[in-house]
């Protein structure tokens, strides 16, 4: 296996540690929405571990909330508009604040009435396109945990629908807008939020590729290269992701990281360090793994039992797989601490 890597590394800014880096350049993702939509909500489940049922306790946002997320592989800020909110008042500086906006999240209640936020998402979204055109818009159908499979389908189709036709009226380009149905209560928010985080990550197509080539080089069906302290995923290979499949992965850190908190903390007191790694046979005769990348990274990956997984060659695939990793995520020289 060989890695492949010709991208330019001066556009990489990921995986900087020190929180004062680059303070000013850090990506902003926003999350809007009506009140009671549920945006604290997932804040707090993707980004705090806090329980599903907790939320229901969580207080009414009264004013804008920025949250730095830094302290995990994955560096941004997150600005929660509360739903009573104007977000484009002048008195909050709207141009400012989207130009330096990366992704916009538009949380909508699935189980509440459709039209009045969609009226809205489609203001803030043209709105916030005249600002700054190189937004990655995306929409939550949320609290999809309370419709069944058929209404989820209809609710993200309908809202796909109309939103599209809105927004014609108002922008002369076809703005690309991404639809994903979620909830708290399942892994789709985290899922959800995978792919977000996929959209600002510049060296997405190197990675995928060295985890395609890392695949094929070793039997391997499936591999996700997770954030562990959030368990989003900020890469896959190309084979489709199976919702199953992506769950059984985030069980396995967690199970992971449990054991080795009670069994395994190292001196520095760490329950992840260069050493952590695990094997899990699963009674439908495949084997998963899970590998420390760099002290925020893993790679998990799932392959079919046929004796081979116990060969060297995987460790050696391994290897050269975090090599490339190295590179690619060395910011501009400095250097990462991995
Ligand atoms: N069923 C279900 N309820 C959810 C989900 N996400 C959030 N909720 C509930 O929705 C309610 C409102 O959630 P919040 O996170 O406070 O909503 P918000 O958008 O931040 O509200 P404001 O701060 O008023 O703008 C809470 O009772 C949550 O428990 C979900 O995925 N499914």
């Amino acid at each position: 296996m060989e890695s492949d890597m010709d991208d330019d590394f001066d556009d990489y800014r990921y995986g900087i540690d020190e929180e004062d880096d680059y303070p000013d350049t850090r990506p902003t993702v926003i999350l809007m929405g009506h009140k009671r939509s549920g945006k604290t909500s997932i804040r707090k489940v993707v980004f705090q571990k806090m329980s599903p049922n907790e939320t229901m306790f969580v207080e009414s946002t009264a004013r804008v909330t920025k949250d730095t997320i830094c302290s995990s592989f994955i560096n941004f800020e997150t600005v929660e508009f509360p739903g009573q909110m104007y977000p484009f008042d002048d008195s909050l500086d709207p141009v400012a604040v989207f130009q330096k906006c990366e992704a916009l999240l538009f949380i909508i209640d699935a189980q509440s009435e459709l039209q009045e936020p969609i009226a809205t998402l489609v203001e803030y979204f043209c709105r916030a396109y005249r600002i700054n055109q190189n937004i990655k818009f995306e929409v939550f159908v949320h609290k999809a945990d309370g419709l069944t499979e058929e209404a989820r389908v209809e609710t993200k189709f309908n809202i796909y629908h109309q939103v599209k036709e809105t927004i014609k009226d108002h922008l002369d380009v076809d703005l690309q807008v991404t639809y994903h149905l979620t909830s708290i209560y399942d892994h789709s928010i985290f899922e959800a939020f995978s792919k977000v985080v996929q959209n600002l990550v510049k060296q997405l197509p190197t990675l995928e590729r060295l985890l395609d080539v890392f695949n094929n080089s070793s039997k391997v069906t499936k591999s996700f290269l997770f954030d562990i302290l959030s368990k989003i995923y900020i890469a896959t290979d190309s084979e489709p992701v199976e919702m199953s499949i992506y769950e059984l992965c985030c069980d396995m850190i967690d199970v992971t990281l449990d054991l080795s908190s009670i069994y395994g903390v190292s001196e520095s007191g760490s329950n992840y360090d260069e050493r952590s790694s695990s094997v899990i046979r699963l009674k439908s005769e495949q084997v998963m793994f899970l590998r420390q990348v760099n002290k925020h990274l893993a790679l998990v990956f799932i392959m079919k039992e046929d004796g081979n997984e116990r060969a060297g060659f995987i460790d050696h695939n391994f290897g050269v797989f975090k090599a490339g990793i190295e590179q690619v995520f060395k910011v501009k020289n400095r250097g990462m601490n991995f």
